[in-house]
């Protein structure tokens, strides 16, 4: 599994491209924008993304898709969850042409509006079986800013073949990168786009000034609601516990990287959600994500109060703190 094309060159895809051929990979990488491929072939930076990372001299970056993708053992998705069903049609059309069968592994964290499927759903119904050798979910508490400066970062590989699975731990192990495999691919998506859900309140109670206490309060109880849809979603409960649940849950609600956290702290503030989309010229997945996993709770009667009051005040314009007061007021309940 030596030859890689990565489909997005935002900070995750970019830094995660970096990452492979530092490992001594053969990679190309996709990204729809010109200029920014003139800008990583020859200055071998990506500013509005990672504006301090200088990139390894050996990444090919390409706006040509089939060009991307030909040859190539693993495609790796990186992109926005809007996005996944439009590019993975096209990648399917490509590879059925080419009669390719590449690992297909996807390091996006969401769910699709209308549909609520889960992205390698959304793969396996875009890609045809003859054209797929396996698929590969990669996630786990990481940011790309932390990344692109080596810091320890632990993910987990997780698909329900474990021999595919293993493929892609064997890919990007390293001194500062330690992948673990899961089986339980469900579980794993699942906890990767909820976790940005709960990270959109840890950031507003921040911008409110609210302290410790509460933040705490709010990732337990997050990580109780969302385990319990996750669980209803066939889940396992325990991958609830592992990285790509309480461990990205974490840094996602307490990091200055986070974009989620970012959004979430500038609505405490009192930004209007317009402007803070505007202003983060990157992907807020919780945004999305919190509606679909909203629509799922009232449809299988599950108990998301959290999820409920962000979704008040994302799309049914609710103050923050009257959501926080409502919460507060809830009869009480045993843990
Ligand atoms: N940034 C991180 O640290 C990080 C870490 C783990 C997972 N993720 C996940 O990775 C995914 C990508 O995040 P990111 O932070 O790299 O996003 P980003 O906003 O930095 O970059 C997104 C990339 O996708 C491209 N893109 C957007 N819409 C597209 C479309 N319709 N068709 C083709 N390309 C399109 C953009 O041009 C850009 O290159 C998200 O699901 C995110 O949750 C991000
Ligand atoms: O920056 P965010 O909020 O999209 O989070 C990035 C990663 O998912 C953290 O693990």
């Amino acid at each position: 599994m030596s030859k890689v094309a990565v489909i997005g060159a935002g900070s995750w895809g970019s830094v995660l491209a970096n990452v492979l051929v530092k490992n001594g990979l053969d990679v190309k990488i996709w990204t729809r924008e010109e200029k920014q491929v003139a800008e990583l072939n020859q200055q071998h930076t990506n500013r509005h993304y990672l504006p301090e990372l200088k990139y390894d001299e050996r990444l090919i970056a390409t706006n040509d898709l089939a060009a991307a993708i030909k040859d190539r053992q693993v495609i790796l998705l990186v992109i926005p969850t809007v996005a996944i069903r439009t590019v993975s049609q096209k990648i399917g059309k490509i590879l059925q042409e080419n009669n390719e069968q590449p690992l297909i592994v996807h390091a996006s964290k969401g769910l699709e509006l209308g549909t609520h499927k889960r992205i390698s759903e959304i793969i396996t119904e875009e890609i045809p079986a003859e054209n797929r050798s396996g698929i590969v979910a990669f996630s786990g508490p990481s940011h790309a800013e932390e990344v692109a400066r080596q810091d320890i970062t632990l993910i987990t590989a997780a698909s329900t073949d474990l021999t595919a699975a293993k493929a892609v731990q064997k890919m990007f192990m390293n001194d500062f990168f330690r992948i673990y495999t899961n089986e339980d691919i469900v579980g794993v998506e699942l906890g990767a786009a909820f976790k940005n859900i709960i990270a959109l309140g840890a950031g507003a109670l921040h911008g409110l000034g609210y302290g410790d206490d509460a933040k705490a309060a709010l990732m337990t109880r997050g990580l109780a609601e969302i385990s319990r849809l996750g669980v209803a979603m066939g889940a396992k409960s325990q991958t609830f516990i592992g990285l790509s649940g309480v461990g990205d849950l974490i840094v996602t609600c307490t990091s200055v990287h986070s974009r989620n956290w970012r959004a979430g702290n500038q609505l405490g503030q009192g930004i209007p959600l317009a402007d803070v989309i505007e202003n983060m010229g990157m992907v807020i997945e919780g945004i999305t994500t919190n509606k679909a996993a909203y629509e799922l709770a009232q449809q299988q009667q599950i108990d998301m109060p959290i999820t409920q009051a962000i979704y008040q005040v994302l799309y049914q314009g609710c103050d923050i703190k009257k959501a926080i007061t409502e919460l507060m007021q809830r009869e009480g309940r045993s843990e």
